[in-house]
Order: C-alpha cells, then structure tokens, then sequence
C-alpha cells in the first residue's frame, strides 16, 4: 500500500533532537537531512513539523482488538484506526477472541483484516493453550508457519499456571524463535480477587489481589526460561517486587524481557475508593510506591517496554458494580501522553528512550523486521510526529475505539499525535485520520 503522495517533513526534531527534514517516498525514508529541496515529478505535501518530535512508527505488544467474537467491543478496523490515532504503525493482537486464536485460520483472519482495514500492520499473538484452557498446547508450529508468521504466544488473560505446560512451551518456541508472553497470575492466590491487596482493600470490602501472586509466576518463569534457555516475555508488570526479580533474572543473563502498561506508570489502587470500575484492570492498579518503582524500572532498562494493554469493554461490561465488571481499559490513543507526562516531562526517559521502550524494542521482541527501525534512508517510511507542547483533555466521545471505558476521561494531558505515516501512507493527518 505505498503512496503516490510523497512527503516532505520540515525542521522536525528528530528523536528530539535538532531541526531535521525528512522525506518520505515510495514507502520509504528517501531523505533524511538538515534541510532538502526535492524536484518531483508527482505530488508532494510539505508538512511544517517545527516543533515536533518525529519518531519511529510506534509499536505495540499487548493490544485486544476483540475480532473475531466481541465485534461490539472493538473491531480490527475500529482497533487500529485508534492505534493509528496513538502514533502506532503496528500491533500484536492478543489471542483471547471468540474463537481464541488458537490455530492457523483464526490468527490467518485476524493478520487478513488488519491488511484490508490499512491503518496500522496487525501481528496476531497465537494462543499458548488450545482455547486457553491451560490443558493443552495449541497448534504453535502451525501459528508460526502459517501466512501470519506468529512469533508471540501468549494466553494473556490468563495465566499458562501449569509449569509442565508453561515448560513445554517455552521449548516449544525455541523451534522458531518464539516467545511466550506471560500473563503472570497465580490463579488461586487471586480467586475473587478485585482489588490491589492492601490496607485499602480491607477498607473497601473489595477481595485483595496481592503482589505476591504476580511475582510467584514471574520468579517460577524466569527460572524455567533459564533452565530450557528458552526466551520469556512477561506482559504487564504492575509491582516494585516483579521489578527487582526481572532485574536479578537478567543480572543472571536470563532471556526474560518485560512490559509495563501506561495505566500502571500514572494510576494508583487509591481510585478504588471511588467504586468506579472504569480503573478495574488486570492486574490491579496498584501502590504509589509500585508506580515508582515501575517508573525507575523503565528508566534503567529492567522494563524493556511499554505495552498498552489496550482492552476494550462495551458500556454494560463496565457500568455495574465493582465486582461484576469487565476488567480492562482503553489504551493506544493515550500512550504517548502518558508516557511524556510519566517519564519524559519527569526527566526519566529522553525521546531517543520512548522510541526504544515504543518502538524498537517491542519491534525486536515480537520478531517483527518490517518495524521498530532507526529512521534512516531506506528503512520503511513509518513515522509519527508528535507535539509534546500542547496540552488536551481527554474526551471519551472523541474516541476512534468502539468503547468509551478510558481511565482518563476529563483529565488533562501533555502531548498530541499530529501525524502518523505508515509505509509513507498517511494514517493520520492535522490530529484527524486521514
Ligand atoms: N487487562 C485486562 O484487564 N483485561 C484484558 C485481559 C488481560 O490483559 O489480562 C482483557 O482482555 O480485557
Ligand atoms: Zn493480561
Ligand atoms: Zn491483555
């Protein structure tokens, strides 16, 4: 899908560095300097980027579009034009879909929609466990072989709780080069559980989900990667303790890579007190003493990600009670703000570090060449460019998902996606889908 229209990307802070021009054509990076006069034969659109950042299309690990199955949550196309709108030029789509994602042709659908939708390249994460009833492994060479290419597995939603299972597993991938992307959650510490366990939750009558049920999977995991020296990717890691085992692991020369959520990174269990199930996720927002150490995490490398964990919920899921809720919230259009407000305007993370945490890095983990390139003449052109000066508040109603249930509804925050160019295509133009 290259374009006709090639662009001519003037005086953009490049990784946030100096004015740079950029010119984007025939679906590549044709040009990269400070200051380019092009001659073309076709059209060409100048776009003023003073002021902007331009990074690397952004990649995400973690992303639920709900097709096929739950149509009325989410869509592929309804997905990534919001991914588009956050500044992705690529998602993994997680395998807990009605059917699960569980064989050749459901992950052959899913990767099929996203070409025709055209937003934003879709990588289908196969299932670990056949319709993820962590009783037997699914068909992960047939995933793998298939046009889809998987190269993620995961049953997040669940946890893969059975070690024989989750060993065999990680052997499995090897065959491929593989991951297995951990929903780390102990299934019976968590029985019932709705809330961060704490002196809050005591406070609030709402079941404890405590740290130690995350980190019990995480310590068993990392030690089953080393032991078959197979690689381990675990999905959103939500307290200080998953941190400081991630960190030995990998002091330890454990493959083990790890994501934490935007939510995870600005949002605390004191929101519970509100009864709102707008901030009921999986797993719990959690203690400021937790965000800190999220944020240190991904500051030193520990954390090699952010991940959204965009996961759509229709208004019924979400507008009941605390305990009958959906757990699960919005994600891709927010990213990058929270992400500037988190660690950027903090001083934590400089932009060359977003594109790392954003794009290269989760790019390297799912084994996906075509993204998560440095842009450079002749890498493919997916770029985004984004206005950290500004500031917006965030309106549900304005979303391109099919659901409303973001956390940050109201909320003012630093930043704004201004374009988003995928193989040099405009996915996003003036703020707008193009
Ligand atoms: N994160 C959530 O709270 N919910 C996710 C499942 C998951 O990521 O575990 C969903 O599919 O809704
Ligand atoms: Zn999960
Ligand atoms: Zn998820």
């Amino acid at each position: 899908m290259t374009s006709v229209t090639s662009y001519l990307i003037k005086n953009a802070s490049l990784l946030g560095g100096e004015p740079t021009d950029l010119l984007l054509a025939d679906g590549v990076v044709r040009e990269v300097a400070r200051s380019i006069h092009f001659e073309s034969s076709g059209p060409v659109e100048t776009i003023d980027a003073t002021g902007l950042v331009a990074l690397p299309g952004l990649v995400d690990l973690h992303t639920h579009l709900r097709e096929p199955g739950r149509e009325d949550a989410e869509t592929v196309e309804s997905g990534t034009r919001a991914a588009a709108m956050g500044g992705f030029t690529a998602v993994h789509a997680m395998a807990n879909t009605e059917p699960v994602a569980d064989t050749a042709g459901v992950v052959e659908q899913v990767w099929r929609l996203g070409r025709e939708a055209g937003y934003c390249d879709v990588y289908p994460v196969g299932a670990v466990t056949v319709g993820l009833r962590g009783e037997q492994l699914a068909e992960l060479g047939a995933m793998a072989d298939s046009a889809a290419g998987v190269r993620v597995f995961s049953d997040d939603g669940r946890c893969v709780s059975d070690a024989v299972l989750m060993r065999r597993a990680l052997e499995y991938v090897k065959a491929f080069d593989g991951v297995v992307a951990q929903h780390a959650q102990e299934p019976r510490l968590t029985e019932g559980a709705q809330m961060n366990e704490g002196e809050l939750s005591g406070r609030l009558g709402l079941a404890g989900w405590p740290a130690v049920a995350e980190e019990a999977i995480i310590a068993r995991d990392v030690l089953l990667a080393e032991h078959v020296g197979s690689r381990l990717h675990v999905c959103h890691v939500s307290t200080a303790g998953s941190v400081d085992i991630v960190r030995w692991a990998k002091a330890k020369g454990v493959d083990v890579t790890a994501e934490v959520c935007p939510h995870h990174l600005l949002l605390t269990d004191e929101l519970a007190a509100t009864y709102d199930p707008i901030y009921k996720v999986n797993p719990p927002l959690r203690s400021a003493a937790d965000v800190e150490a999220l944020r240190a995490g991904l500051a030193d490398g520990t954390i090699d990600i952010v991940a959204t964990d965009h996961a759509p919920h229709p208004l019924e899921d979400k507008d009941c009670e605390w305990a009958a809720a959906a757990f699960g919230m919005l994600g891709l259009e927010t990213a990058l703000s929270i992400v500037q407000e988190t660690m950027v305007d903090p001083g934590l993370l400089d932009w060359a570090g977003v594109a790392e945490r954003m794009s290269y890095a989760p790019a390297r983990i799912g084994r996906v060449t075509d993204h998560g390139r440095p842009l450079e003449v002749g890498a493919p052109a997916h770029v985004v460019l984004y206005d950290p000066a500004v500031r917006r508040t965030v309106e549900p109603a304005e979303s391109a998902s099919l659901s409303r249930n973001t956390p940050y509804a109201g909320m003012e925050l630093p930043g704004r996606v201004v374009a988003t160019f995928l193989r040099g295509r405009a996915t996003v133009l003036d703020g707008k889908l193009a």
